[in-house]
């Protein structure tokens, strides 16, 4: 479907779902064929004034290209004089985040489930050297059977539900990025640890009053399990592991020249180091909770 030239009089356009920055998300049903999308629309003048045409495009590209269970499919996308419109696969469920906040915090089979799609997701996209550098539960939405879709790659879309402030959080930057660091294949991992530990305790592991404090908490891997929950020994073995990983890797593995400011170069000693994604699909915790099907119910 992706090679026909579409236009909005092949939709039935309907229901809002959210609000973007760039624009709002619709339900839309392709008359011909009826099967049901959501449509995003994106305003061409709020692209050029924050100069992100250029992109836009590699974002486009990208996800056309993408074909994975759990990665939201960009079948196509068309544009009028002051529209771009992309023609989005429709995940019934909406965002994750939003069934975290209802729950508070998921099961250790929902968590271990999540975690290893987005860990096949992760690895099919660093196969196709694709990192999504921003993955949050704002950007993860869940189909009609539950099975997770990583979605905007590089835009965020802000939901019409109360939303935490993922656009301004720094709570899932990885230590390279706090530093500046170039970022690489780790800080898709890091975030994963992150996650991980966001989806059990229900709030993510630096959280801190202030932007500089989530820093701080950041630079040292000040990372703690409060001992009220009944979290298993193999989940935080996991997420430590996957999030003190990232640091070594940044530590051990990576040396990032910076000169006045600048990156100049990214060295790994040892690119066998970064394939920690394989890690994740055998750990125990995985292994003993994560449903085959990438599908579990709440
Ligand atoms: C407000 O309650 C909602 C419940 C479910 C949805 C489902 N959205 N499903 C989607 N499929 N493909 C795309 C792209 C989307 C999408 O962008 N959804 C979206 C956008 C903005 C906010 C929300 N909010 C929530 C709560 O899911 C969802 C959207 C809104």
């Amino acid at each position: 479907t992706s090679k026909r030239q579409w236009s909005l009089s092949d939709f039935d356009v309907g229901k809002p779902l959210g609000k973007g920055r760039f624009g709002r998300v619709y339900l839309a049903r392709e008359i011909k064929s009826k099967y049901i999308v959501a449509l995003k629309v994106i305003f061409k003048e709020q692209i050029e004034k924050h100069g992100l045409q250029h992109q836009l495009r590699r974002e486009m590209e990208i996800q056309t290209a993408l074909r994975h269970p759990n990665v939201l499919r960009l079948h196509g996308w068309f544009h009028d004089n002051e529209r771009i419109f992309l023609i989005l696969e429709y995940a019934h469920g909406g965002e994750l985040y939003r069934q975290l906040r209802k729950l508070g915090h998921l099961t250790e089979t929902q968590a271990a489930t999540y975690i290893a799609s987005l860990t096949e997701a992760l690895l099919y996209c660093h196969d196709k050297h694709v990192i999504h550098r921003d993955i949050k539960p704002e950007n993860l939405l869940l189909d009609h059977e539950g099975r997770l879709k990583i979605a905007d790659f590089g835009w965020s879309v802000q939901s019409r539900s109360k939303r935490h402030t993922m656009c301004g959080t720094l709570d899932y930057l990885a230590p390279e990025m706090v530093e500046r660091k170039a970022h690489d294949y780790a800080v898709d991992n890091w975030t994963l640890g992150i996650l991980c530990y966001e989806f059990l305790y229900g709030v993510p592991p630096f959280e801190a009053e202030s932007q500089m404090d989530t820093f701080e908490r950041i630079k040292k891997i000040d990372l703690a399990f409060p001992s009220t929950s009944d979290v298993s020994a193999e989940a935080k073995d996991l997420i430590s592991r996957v999030i003190s990983f990232s640091v070594t890797l940044d530590d051990g593995f990576f040396t990032v020249l910076m000169l006045h400011g600048l990156f100049v170069q990214l060295l790994v000693k040892d690119s066998s180091k970064r394939l920690s994604l394989e890690k994740i699909m055998g750990h125990p915790w995985i292994v003993k909770n994560a449903n085959s099907m990438g599908i579990c119910s709440n």
